[in-house]
């Protein structure tokens, strides 16, 4: 059976449950339970704290698993991202009171206050800047007004965690992450039941950021047309009952379609239809 390991809570936990649901696995009905049988796809997931997860990954104990990149890279296992999953997207950023420093290169003798003590080192040391790490496991905006440390390390997604502390981020991200599957780093032979994985979360992934397009339109305007909906391969051109009209289907980027379906009426398209894709292997 396939090993797999899911976020048991925080950030990642339901689109991890949900993602995985959608690609036709079994997944636990209680937040209680450690772990859960799919005895229809020969899968056993096991329900982890995010940060472990790399670990148990890296470790060969489980086969694969879903977590942060930024959480990833933090444990230094030894594990590979195989698929970006595009949901728990973040940045990670410095942010102190403002005006105690622009950049990384400010932060010399000062005391940095982190839950992400690994992915923090390995950007100073990139810098060749020594200062103090502090370690802490959550909350790490209050660190600075209660005095533990000087500015912050720590992520980002709106923004509203840090104003409410009175803190700014300054210099560049030192990180984006997003949710990932990996698997150990290097393995040769792909465990059973991996290969389907992937496909399965693959097919999700294009039908949650594709739409299919369907129109109408002359003939002698079709190759104006395929230039605006390429499609992945390319796209379906049928004739039509009406002579000298043909019929054309192609994939498009949900994030795209209405800009498109303004440039296929401007070159002649009628009858221009989007629809929503449930499910594919591509
Ligand atoms: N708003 C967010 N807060 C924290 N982590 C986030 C957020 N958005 C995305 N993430 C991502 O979620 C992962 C962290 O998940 P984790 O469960 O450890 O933290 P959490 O949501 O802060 O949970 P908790 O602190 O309650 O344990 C990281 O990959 C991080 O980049
Ligand atoms: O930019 P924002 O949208 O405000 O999100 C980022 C904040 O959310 C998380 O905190 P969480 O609520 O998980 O508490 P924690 O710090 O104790 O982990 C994270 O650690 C940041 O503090
Ligand atoms: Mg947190």
């Amino acid at each position: 059976m396939l090993r797999v390991a899911v976020p048991n809570k925080g950030s990642l936990s339901e689109a991890a449950i949900d993602i995985l649901t959608e690609a036709g696995y079994r997944q636990r009905r209680s937040t209680k339970d450690l772990a859960l049988t799919d005895p229809d796809n020969e899968v056993e997931f096991y329900y982890l704290r995010p940060k472990d997860i790399a670990v148990y990954v890296g470790l060969g104990t489980l086969d694969v698993g879903i977590s942060g990149r930024d959480l990833v890279l933090d444990s230094h296992a030894e594990a590979e991202v195989i698929v970006e999953l595009g949901f728990g997207r973040s940045t990670f950023r410095f942010a102190g009171p403002p005006g105690v420093a622009g950049s990384v290169k400010d932060l010399g003798g000062k005391r940095i206050a982190t839950s992400y003590a690994g992915v923090l080192a390995d950007h100073l040391a990139e810098n060749g800047v020594e200062a103090q790490v502090v370690r802490l496991d959550g909350a790490v905006e209050s660190a600075v007004q209660l005095g533990v440390a000087d500015v912050i390390a720590d992520v980002v997604e709106t923004g509203t965690t840090l104003r409410q502390a009175g803190l700014e981020v300054f210099g560049e991200p030192i990180l984006k992450s997003e949710a990932v599957l990996i698997t150990r780093n290097g393995v040769t032979e792909p465990p059973k039941g991996l290969e389907q994985l992937v496909r399965r979360l693959q097919g999700v992934l294009v039908a949650r950021n594709y739409v299919m397009m369907d129109y109408d339109i002359r003939a002698e305007a079709v190759e104006k047309a395929n230039a605006l909906t390429p499609g992945l391969e390319s796209p379906t051109v049928s004739p039509l009952h009406r002579e000298g009209w043909v019929a054309v289907r192609a994939m498009v980027p949900r994030a795209d379609a209405q800009r498109i379906m303004d440039q296929l009426w401007e070159v002649g398209a009628r009858a221009i239809l989007t629809t929503d894709i449930h499910a594919c292997r591509i």
